[in-house]
């Protein structure tokens, strides 16, 4: 069995896999770090292996926590992935956007593939029938929109996020809803748009912590998943094991 760990911008993403299946899953903030590896060591005493991504800054004394416990994988650019990576500044790319199309190479191979990750940003990565990661789009996520319409002005009010009633908002709360979320619908349409328009045999994934509160006003044809990129780091260890 294996730990995955998803360190996030704003939370922890744990798994707990079976060969290819998902066991446990828990989203913590990164202060429970340490408490959850231990009552997971205990719950799950047939783990083995364990990955870690991050793409913000982990405690050292918890990476040692976890490597003392099981024999550990830490992504970064330099270990092997099962695919080309043609971003031009690899050294700079997420590593989260890795195990995206990690998990978009392991199960749609040979695909044209754009990933969605909709969480403290929204991001877009697109990966092509050759196995080659061509790269995609970074933009603020549904949370950081709300925080900067309050922040960076002196009206407007900070709300949770809400589906609109109506494209035309015709109060303040209203508008801000239709200007955030209508307006992160209408990105992601037109995005898909414009991937459909080169590669039409295109397959949509939608997945992050926003993911399943869009697909309500999103059409079908796409799938929305909340664990890709856990899969795609579960995927990663499993690559990485059999070379
Ligand atoms: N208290 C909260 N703080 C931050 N985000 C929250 C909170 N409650 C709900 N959310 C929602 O969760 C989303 C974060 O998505 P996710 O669960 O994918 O976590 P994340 O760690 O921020 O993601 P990422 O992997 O993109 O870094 C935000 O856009 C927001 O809509
Ligand atoms: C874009 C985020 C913040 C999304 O989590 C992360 O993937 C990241 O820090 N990326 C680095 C920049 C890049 O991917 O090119
Ligand atoms: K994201």
């Amino acid at each position: 069995m294996n730990l995955i760990i998803d360190v996030g911008n704003t939370y922890i993403k744990i798994g707990v896999f079976d060969q290819s299946k998902i066991v446990a899953k828990k989203t913590i903030v990164q202060n429970d770090l340490d408490q959850e590896i231990l009552d997971i060591h205990k719950k799950h005493p047939l783990i083995q292996q364990a990955i870690i991504s991050s793409v913000s800054d982990l405690n050292p004394d918890t990476v040692k926590q976890i490597q003392g416990l099981y024999e550990t994988l830490i992504v970064n650019h330099k270990i092997a992935m099962p695919f080309s990576n043609l971003y031009e500044t690899p050294e700079t790319l997420g590593i989260d956007r890795l195990a995206l199309v990690a998990a978009a190479v392991d199960q749609y191979p040979q695909k044209n593939v754009l990933v969605i990750d909709a969480g403290t940003c929204v991001t877009y990565d697109f990966k092509n029938e050759k196995e080659e990661y061509l790269g995609g789009a970074i933009a603020p996520g549904i949370r950081l929109r709300y925080h900067s319409l309050n922040n960076y002005t002196a009206k407007l009010p900070l709300l949770e996020p809400k589906l609109p009633e109506n494209h035309i908002g015709n109060t303040t709360n209203e508008a801000i809803h239709s200007g955030v979320v209508q307006g992160i619908l209408y990105e992601i349409q037109g995005v898909i748009e414009e991937y459909c328009n080169i590669y039409p045999d295109l397959t949509v994934i939608l997945t992050g912590g926003d993911a399943h509160f869009l697909s309500k006003r999103l059409k079908n044809g796409i799938f929305a998943t909340s664990n890709f990129l856990l899969e795609g780091l579960n995927y990663i260890l499993a690559f990485n094991n059999s070379r």
